[in-house]
């Protein structure tokens, strides 16, 4: 029997919701498996624990969570109380890149039992793979001088480095499931960091002649996801540009509140973490009504991850049941519970 050791941060939010509604469905697909099992450690840290401690986490945080074999988390950021930059600083971003999760895997595709906002949607099936370590989320710049002489520098990083390995990876992506790789762009705009990215994207894709390539201004994407969303198969992404896509790649399944996301360390050198592409939702954090899906989802991406591909199917599957049952939450045009989804996917696993 395989026992994973998975430490686990709620956050803020409705993380503290949505995380225990996908342990229990990854406690019950584990018991139905029967080759492994997991052991939860909790980890009280965000914008609470800051307003106790004043930081996110304990300093010797990301050597703790070296010690885990992957990391689960909800969401962070209560903008009311902590400023965003200050909370997902201090846990998020500080996570992604101590624990060198460079590279943020985010599908986004049409489910079964599920209306999407779009009129009409093909079968699309989309995976981002989103540049996680650098780009335009960058703590290099400064602000000086006040009022009418006031300045703010905020600079993007790129390097070859971290920008070649975010390509390599979507093209892995694409050998292994025969698809084609676009390159979101903005080299119209930024005269530094895309044109670069775009000479990198050339250089790379020689490696894989077999591959299909386009490349596209972000601009135009964002517009193409909502009128032919079908037209994507693998999509490489700048940081703040993926951010941004796997939002509206949300959106078009339905809502934002069923995006699964995976901050991969691809070396496996140390942990991965698995959160939803959706925040701490603080507009109905607390009220029970918050979609489980995204976190439930991101464990199956956490089961792919270790290998448990069944288990993982298992659980797409229960979830895409309770949806065509017609059990949704508010945000998906239902009037269900969070427990109300949950029990119906335990149910239907
Ligand atoms: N990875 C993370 O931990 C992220 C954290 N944040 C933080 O979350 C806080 C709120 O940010 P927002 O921009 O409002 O984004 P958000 O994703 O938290 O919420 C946007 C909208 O989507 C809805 N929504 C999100 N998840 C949902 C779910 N599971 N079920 C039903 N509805 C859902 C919310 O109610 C809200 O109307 C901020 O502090 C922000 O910095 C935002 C994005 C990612
Ligand atoms: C911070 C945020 O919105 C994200 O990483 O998705
Ligand atoms: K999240
Ligand atoms: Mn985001």
């Amino acid at each position: 029997m395989n026992t994973y050791k998975i430490a686990v941060i709620e956050g803020d939010g409705i993380g503290k919701e949505v995380v225990p509604a996908a342990i229990e469905v990854l406690d019950t697909v584990a018991k139905l498996d029967g080759s492994f099992q997991f052991e939860w450690t909790y980890f009280p840290w965000g914008c609470d624990y800051y307003l106790e401690h004043g930081e996110m986490m304990p300093e010797d945080g990301i050597e703790t969570l070296k010690q885990y074999d992957q990391i689960f988390l909800g969401a962070v950021g209560m903008p009311n109380i902590v400023p965003d930059h200050i909370s997902l600083w201090g846990l998020l971003i500080k996570i992604r890149r101590g624990l060198k999760q460079s590279i943020n895997v985010r599908p986004a595709k049409l489910l079964a039992g599920l209306e999407s906002p779009l009129k009409n949607p093909q079968n699309f099936d989309i995976t981002v793979v989103r540049e996680n370590s650098e780009g335009e989320y960058s703590d290099s710049g400064g602000r000086i001088h006040n009022g009418a002489d006031e300045i703010a520098i905020q600079n993007a990083i790129f390097t070859r480095k971290g920008t070649e390995r975010a390509m390599r990876y979507a093209f892995e992506l694409a050998k292994n499931s025969n698809k084609h790789v676009t390159s979101a762009t903005k080299s119209n705009g930024l005269t530094y960091s895309m044109p670069f990215w775009d000479e990198v994207f050339e250089e790379v894709k020689k490696d894989y002649p077999d591959i299909d390539t386009a490349v596209n201004h972000i601009d135009a994407l964002a517009a193409f996801f909502v009128m032919k969303p079908q037209a994507f198969d693998i999509i490489v992404a700048s940081n703040l540009f993926g951010d941004i896509l796997t939002d509206l790649g949300g959106a078009i399944m339905g809502s934002i509140g069923i995006a699964p996301a995976a901050n991969l360390n691809i070396e496996r050198e140390y942990p991965s973490m698995f959160e939803p592409v959706h925040g701490s939702a603080p507009d109905i954090a607390g009220l029970g009504i918050a979609n489980p899906i995204g976190q439930i989802w991101t464990g199956k991406m956490m089961l792919d991850f270790l290998g448990h591909h069944e288990a993982g199917a298992r659980i797409l599957n229960a979830i895409e049941k309770t949806l065509a049952s017609g059990i949704k939450t508010g945000d998906l045009g239902g009037t269900a519970t969070l427990a109300e989804v949950k029990n119906s996917i335990i149910g239907n696993l």
